[in-house]
């Protein structure tokens, strides 16, 4: 069996015409957590979609354990999907419904288990992010942090071999963060799955992640390990890495000069 879950080949989408992701190759192996960075608005959500097979590909393909997801008939893409956990919108829980009854809901939808084994299953998946003893809590008493790691325990629920997150870390506090960041690379190693992992937030990434890609303008502009990130020389990759304000990615959004707009001639 390939070591490489995920295989992202030249691959380009169209949005009505206008082209968001332009070419794009990638890879995310077993075992592996990696993140998908880049500006706003440069694609990291629609890939996950593609990758997910909510969207297909104007060109290219992605392959996940070797299938094509674009290509994929409605029960192949099903199966596959039952096999991939996403946190599209990380924390939204089932508001009506238990932290317990929120994890075991996938089980109870896709399984035909017996309840006593979907307790057993809910509550080592509760244990695995730590909230066991808040199994009867409604999702109105929870903080972020803890909405989160429910989400989390949810998503990994039908013991997924991909799970991908959409800005895990948005929001929330450092120590909040610390603990999903190392969730995330935790089960990632236990369950023998893979993650994917979009965000902006690259000081937390770097510590828990084995691979980056940059995504900028609908290509990979850089890639690499958090070492080879942490020493690379591009202007690029320097700005993400170190904070910088303004440099490759300008701060500045584009616009006519200042003095033009304050009316005076040029
Ligand atoms: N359904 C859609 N129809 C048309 N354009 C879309 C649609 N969804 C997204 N776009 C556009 O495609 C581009 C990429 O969007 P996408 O959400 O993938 O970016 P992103 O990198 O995830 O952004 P962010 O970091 O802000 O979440 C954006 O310019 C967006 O406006």
């Amino acid at each position: 069996m390939s070591d490489k879950l995920v295989q992202v080949k030249d691959l380009s989408f169209t949005y009505g015409g206008r082209m968001v992701l332009k070419g794009i190759n990638l890879e995310a192996h077993r075992g592996q957590v990696v993140a998908i960075m880049g500006n706003s608005g440069c694609g990291k959500t629609t890939l996950m979609r593609l990758i997910g097979g909510q969207l297909k590909p104007t060109q290219g393909k992605v392959l996940v354990g070797g299938q094509s997801v674009g290509e994929l008939d409605f029960h192949h893409l099903h199966d596959l999907r039952r096999r991939m956990g996403m946190l599209f919108q990380f924390g939204a829980l089932f508001t009506d419904l238990s932290v317990y009854d929120n994890v075991a809901f996938p089980l109870r939808e896709h399984t035909d288990l017996p309840e006593s084994m979907i307790r057993d299953l809910t509550l080592m998946k509760l244990n695995a992010v730590g909230l066991r003893g808040g199994q009867h809590l409604m999702p109105a008493e929870l903080s972020g942090g803890m909405a989160r790691r429910v989400a989390l325990a949810r998503a990994i629920a039908l013991d997924p071999m991909l799970v991908m997150y959409d800005e895990p870390f948005a929001g929330l506090d450092p120590i909040s963060l610390g603990v999903i960041g190392n969730l995330i690379r935790r089960l990632t190693d236990t369950l023998g799955m893979t993650s994917i992992v979009v965000t902006h937030d690259i000081q937390e990434s770097l510590k828990i992640v084995d691979y980056v890609y940059f995504i900028s303008e609908g290509v990979v502009e850089a890639e690499g390990t958090p070492a080879e990130l942490r020493a690379s020389t591009l202007p690029f990759v320097h700005q993400f890495v170190h904070g910088e304000m303004d440099g490759p990615v300008p701060f500045h959004y584009p616009s006519s000069t200042y003095l033009a707009d304050l009316g005076f001639a040029q």
